[in-house]
């Protein structure tokens, strides 16, 4: 018994590991690729502000022509000078509201062909889904997940024809909340969730152009958008989405900006974040075998930790609710 244990341990584990390697490495889809952002275009909306100007800002900081969309044209300008006072770069300004479709339209055609379209903007505002007004569920909805596809469609002709013929990219900015519900986040997670169905279904559409899809999953991030969303968090929302910490602007979009340069079709953003992806990678495509191997290796042990989360979880919100009544 003990002799054939050895046995399994010291040659047939490591016989199935490395066939299933080698399998992977024959079968993952797409291939890897890499997207360079130095003199390319690369359009960033809710530039801004928080994350979308952090990224507008590492970009120049590379090398790249960058565009930032939002709707305050203030804000704009304000960004405008920051980023050329930190990189000594102009980047190009445009004001329209991703709900507007013929706004998005005329500002994607005035910037010219792009080459890293990086979908951001969002808004976020945390309610119950009883008290919260149908207007705000829509709002999120509209600029969270509409907005985004009426970009895309906006830029796509652009980028197809994008002048170097080099790999493309169209990130797009969800949340941690897009890949697990959260208390407080029906409208909002419904919106990043749905960020999801779009990134696959796409990918497979233009990976034909040559044009790479990353979605990025940031946890709670130091921006004026948060601070807003501070105000009227449900104190729940705040307890459980404190399962994964913070972040500040800066790290993020580095994570964003080294992502997509990689091709990743899934980024996480921090430790928390690595689990949570590798726990819901469910059927998203997977350009590396060595990813692809630990997301095997680890899903049966992560259903059990994502299960001890749900468990924590619903033990606050009994505490919560208890403390309530
Ligand atoms: N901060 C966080 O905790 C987290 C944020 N995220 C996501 O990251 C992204 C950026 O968030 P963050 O940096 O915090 O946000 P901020 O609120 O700091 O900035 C939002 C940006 O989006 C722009 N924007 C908002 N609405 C529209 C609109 N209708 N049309 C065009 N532009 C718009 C804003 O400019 P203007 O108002 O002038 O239009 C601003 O530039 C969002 O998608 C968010 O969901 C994900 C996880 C965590
Ligand atoms: C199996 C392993 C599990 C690992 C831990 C899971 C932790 C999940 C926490 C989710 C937090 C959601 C924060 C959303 C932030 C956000 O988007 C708002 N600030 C609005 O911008």
């Amino acid at each position: 018994m003990a002799d054939l244990t050895i046995a399994f341990f010291s040659l047939l584990l490591p016989f199935f590991s490395l066939s299933l390697l080698v399998f992977l490495a024959f079968i993952v889809r797409p291939r890897p690729v890499k997207v360079p952002i130095k003199n390319r275009h690369v359009f960033i909306t809710g530039g801004s502000s928080g994350i979308g100007l952090a990224l507008a800002q590492q970009a120049a900081s590379e090398g790249a022509k960058v565009s930032i969309l939002a709707r305050n044209i203030g804000r704009l300008e304000d960004a405008k000078e920051s980023i050329r006072l930190s990189t000594g770069r102009d980047v190009a300004i445009f004001s329209a509201d991703v709900r507007d479709y013929e706004a998005v339209k005329k500002a994607v055609e005035e910037a010219g062909p792009i080459d890293v379209l990086v979908c951001n903007q969002g808004v976020f505002v945390p309610q119950e889904l009883e008290t919260q007004d149908i207007e705000e569920i829509k709002f999120m909805i509209d600029v969270n997940l509409t907005g985004t596809f009426h970009l895309i469609k906006a830029a796509l002709p652009g980028m197809k024809n994008r002048a170097d013929r080099g790999p493309g990219s169209i990130a797009i900015i969800s949340s941690q909340a897009g890949q697990v519900g959260i208390y407080g986040y029906t409208a909002y997670s419904a919106s990043k969730f749905g960020l999801r169905g779009l990134a696959e279904s796409l990918q497979q559409e233009v990976i034909g152009e040559n044009i790479h899809v990353s979605l990025i999953f940031p946890p709670d991030t130091e921006t004026p958008g948060f601070a807003e969303e501070n105000k009227r968090r449900p104190q729940l929302t705040s307890i459980l989405a404190a399962s994964s910490g913070s972040m500040k602007a800066d790290e993020v979009a580095k994570k964003a900006l080294n992502g997509l340069k990689s091709g990743n079709f899934i980024v996480p953003c921090n430790f928390e974040g690595f689990f949570l992806s590798l726990a819901t990678s469910g059927l998203s495509p997977q350009r590396s075998f060595l990813m692809a191997f630990i997301e095997v290796i680890a899903a049966g042990i992560l259903r059990v930790v994502g299960l001890c989360f749900q468990w924590n979880w619903y033990g606050n919100i009994d505490k919560f609710l208890g403390e309530r009544k």
